[in-house]
């Protein structure tokens, strides 16, 4: 029987199916972060119970940490308890814990691939949303809520309900200035918030076939802002080479054998999907968010929809997010000022984004009006940032160039966006507040948001290419 990549993930890793009842999946490797992590330990702890496979876990601190140069000194006491707690669990229960300066401290969906540890075929789970970002190897990665984590730490299982599958197919070639992330925006756009719940995603298509595996991330990365549970790309030749240079990935003697494995999860030729959709990127233009949920986006040079474009139940959401950002409908995005900039997160912080905004920013200087935050995903990124001279193009262009962590992506550290100010940011989440209490946010790839953060307004990048 022909099969597609989640149902073969699925059948290989069903323990016990009951006809009504939640199966029972393994669950192969689980992240940690210093947020969402405490107080599944402390359920394990208080029922005297240990962790089922602590060498099929990795922590390491994001979230709450702080960006600048001397940020092992956390002054915010909440952060600095959260951090210690997580240190101190993963020491206890032996998990390999990535700290700060141990070369691979980073945003927990980039450093699980950097370090080979995320495989096709495997499923992986973190008490993150974004932890579908790992399915651009094929994995069926899917974020937890703190109870199934302690579940899983205790069992290396989970109670899982068969996923419904949706196929999204992308058509054509994209222009030069166009990217992953306006891939996903008009995605998402089109479906709206809503238009994956209750699915995985596969990712096809030509355009996925040659797309990098950083970028296959950046897509993989935002499934769930249309409400899908992950999002995955069946592994191909770019997955098995990328991971061929990682240092958890399988050695050489039984590399061969791996590879025929991971490629037995490709789905078959023809096979079943619940819901399939196309879209041709032939004429997409980089994308932008005028509101306050992430399918509330259009192409750079379109003008924000006018309320009589807008479908009746959507109305009162299009009405507030409006009022929020202080736009007006009928407005283009192009020319609005921007105070503040952001690149980084799980979405776009890689060193590919880095290297395309170098690549533009170079020789240029940021606005005088605009404050530029480039937050590299990972000590590795940073590593490599410095050695290709990044840095350097950075500063010089007047960029804050910061140490690895979640930073500006939401307001639950030292970064924040101050009230009042219009921010452009790589990210993938714009909610009221998102990167401080009054702020507002403007999803755009990273050229978008360098093009943007050199002439000081919403810029299309298009021009620099
Ligand atoms: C803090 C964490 C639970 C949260 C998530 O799950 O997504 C965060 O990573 C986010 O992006 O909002
Ligand atoms: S970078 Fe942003 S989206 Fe990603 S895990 Fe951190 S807070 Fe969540």
């Amino acid at each position: 029987m022909k099969k597609n990549i989640v149902e073969k993930i699925w059948d290989s890793h069903l323990i016990d199916e009951t006809s009504g009842l939640l199966s029972v999946c393994a669950i192969d490797f689980i992240f940690l972060h210093e947020v969402t992590s405490a107080q599944a330990f402390q359920t394990l702890k208080d029922r005297n119970i240990d962790i089922m496979f602590p060498n099929q876990c990795i922590a390491t601190i994001d979230h709450s940490i702080p960006t600048r140069k001397n940020r092992t000194e956390i002054y915010d006491a909440a952060a600095r308890n959260q951090v210690e707690l997580l240190r101190e669990n993963a020491h206890k229960n032996n998990i390999a814990f990535y700290d700060f300066e141990s070369g691979y401290q980073g945003i927990v969906h980039v450093i699980g691939p950097e370090l080979g540890i995320t495989q096709p075929g495997m499923t992986i789970i973190c008490g993150d949303s974004h932890t579908a970002t790992h399915g651009a190897f094929g994995t069926l990665a899917f974020g937890v809520g703190t109870s199934e984590l302690s579940h899983a730490l205790a069992s290396g299982c989970l109670l899982l309900s068969r996923p419904k599958v949706m196929k999204v197919e992308f058509k054509g070639n994209m222009q030069k200035g166009v990217f992953a992330k306006d891939l996903i925006m008009k995605l998402i756009s089109q479906i709206g918030i809503g238009g994956g719940t209750g699915f995985v995603i596969e990712y096809t298509g030509q355009v996925i076939q040659q797309m990098s595996m950083e970028e296959r991330m950046t897509i993989c990365n935002m499934s769930i802002e249309c409400g899908a549970k992950a999002g995955l790309i069946s592994p191909d030749s770019i997955t098995y080479q990328y991971l061929s240079q990682k240092s958890y990935a399988p050695h050489e003697e039984n590399w061969n054998e791996m590879v025929q494995y991971w490629d037995s999860f490709r789905s078959d030729e023809s096979c079943f999907y619940d819901h399939e959709i196309s879209i041709d990127v032939q004429s997409l233009e980089p994308m932008i968010t005028w509101g306050t949920n992430p399918s509330q986006a259009i192409g750079i040079t379109k003008a924000i929809p006018k309320d009589s474009e807008i479908s009746p139940p959507e109305k009162v959401m299009y009405a507030k997010a409006l009022e929020y950002m202080k736009l007006q409908g009928g407005e283009n995005l192009e020319g609005v000022p921007i105070d503040w900039a952001f690149i980084g997160s799980c979405t776009n912080g890689r060193i590919e984004d880095l290297r395309i905004c170098a690549k533009i920013i170079q020789n240029k200087k940021v606005h005088p009006s605009v404050t530029l935050f480039i937050v590299p995903g990972s000590e590795n990124v940073l590593k490599q940032a410095k050695k290709e001279g990044l840095d350097k193009i950075f500063i010089d262009a007047g960029a804050d160039f910061r140490m690895p962590g979640c930073s500006l992506c939401l307001g639950m550290n030292d970064d924040k966006v101050p009230a009042g100010k219009r921010c452009i940011s790589s990210t993938n989440r714009n909610f009221v507040g998102r990167q401080g209490t009054g702020s507002y946010t403007h999803l755009a790839s990273p050229a978008t948001v360098i093009a943007s953060a050199i002439e000081g307004k919403i810029s299309s990048p298009i021009k620099f290419f």
